[in-house]
């Protein structure tokens, strides 16, 4: 249990201000976007482009978000007493699993449509990415994530036991990450039980299995695309984007 923290209150308190302050985008900011809505042309520039110019497109895009992931996990505590080896490990497989529940965020579930490119995009959009299952999986967990209902303080709590997971691979000191997991999850079954909403608990398990398969189902996506298109892959893909995903 990290010393420097007295209680859960100052843990949950400090784990949110961190999401806060690594949100990227605020949600009302794009709550005002949430009609506005890509032209048939600008569907078909999206459609027309190849796989290796959207996978690019996308993958620029993405790393963004996965760079606010890393500074979120930063300011987790107990994250930074972790060795660097460890620290790598749980972003390598956490980071884009909390990218997609921060990007459930961003989703408008009355038009099936995520936030993108500045507008709000449906499925059809990402056509020429040739991975039609991974986008509806991704849109499928976005429905699901909607349908929790999770205040932002929910979302902190629950990005960071997302991320604190003492089962990833190869981790040096599985101990010491259980001990700051154990933390995070005492901090989360805290804030649900403030808001007397316990039975979300077994809900929030569910949806980080399916996150889970959803994030194999990117790498392996990737490692499909990386074969198809080394030279993208190797080449143009941000850094972060390959030493975290490839
Ligand atoms: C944290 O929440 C958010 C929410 C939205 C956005 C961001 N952050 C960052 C800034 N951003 C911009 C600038 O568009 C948004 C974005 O990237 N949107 C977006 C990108 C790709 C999508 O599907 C393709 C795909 C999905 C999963 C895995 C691989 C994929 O393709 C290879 C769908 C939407």
């Amino acid at each position: 249990y990290p010393h420097s923290l007295r209680n859960i209150d100052e843990l949950c308190a400090s784990i949110v201000r961190s999401h806060r302050e690594t949100s990227q985008y605020r949600v009302e900011e794009l709550q005002a976007l949430r009609w506005k809505l890509f032209s048939r042309e600008e569907i078909q520039t999206y459609q027309t482009k190849s796989v290796d110019e959207m996978w690019q497109h996308c993958a620029i895009r993405l790393t963004d978000a996965v760079q606010f992931v890393v500074e979120f996990a930063k300011h987790i505590p107990g994250f930074r007493m972790l060795s660097q080896n460890d620290q790598i490990a749980l972003l390598k497989t956490g980071s884009m699993e909390v990218v997609l529940v921060r990007m459930s965020r961003f989703f408008n579930t009355e038009n099936n449509t995520v936030f993108f490119d500045g507008k709000f995009a449906g499925t059809e959009v990402f056509k020429s990415l040739a991975c039609g299952d991974l986008i509806a999986a991704v849109f499928d967990f976005a429905h699901g994530m909607c349908a929790l209902k999770l205040t932002e303080q929910q979302i902190a709590l629950f990005s960071a036991l997302v991320l604190i997971n003492a089962d990833r691979p190869c981790l040096e000191d599985r101990g010491k990450v259980q001990r700051v997991q154990r933390s995070v999850e005492l901090g989360l079954t805290h804030i649900l039980h403030r808001d007397n909403q316990e039975s979300l608990m077994h809900k929030l398990y569910q949806r980080m299995a399916v996150l889970r398969s959803l994030c194999s189902l990117h790498m392996e996506k990737l490692r499909w695309f990386s074969q198809r298109y080394p030279l993208t892959a190797h080449s143009l893909f941000p850094p972060l984007y390959k030493e975290l995903f490839a």
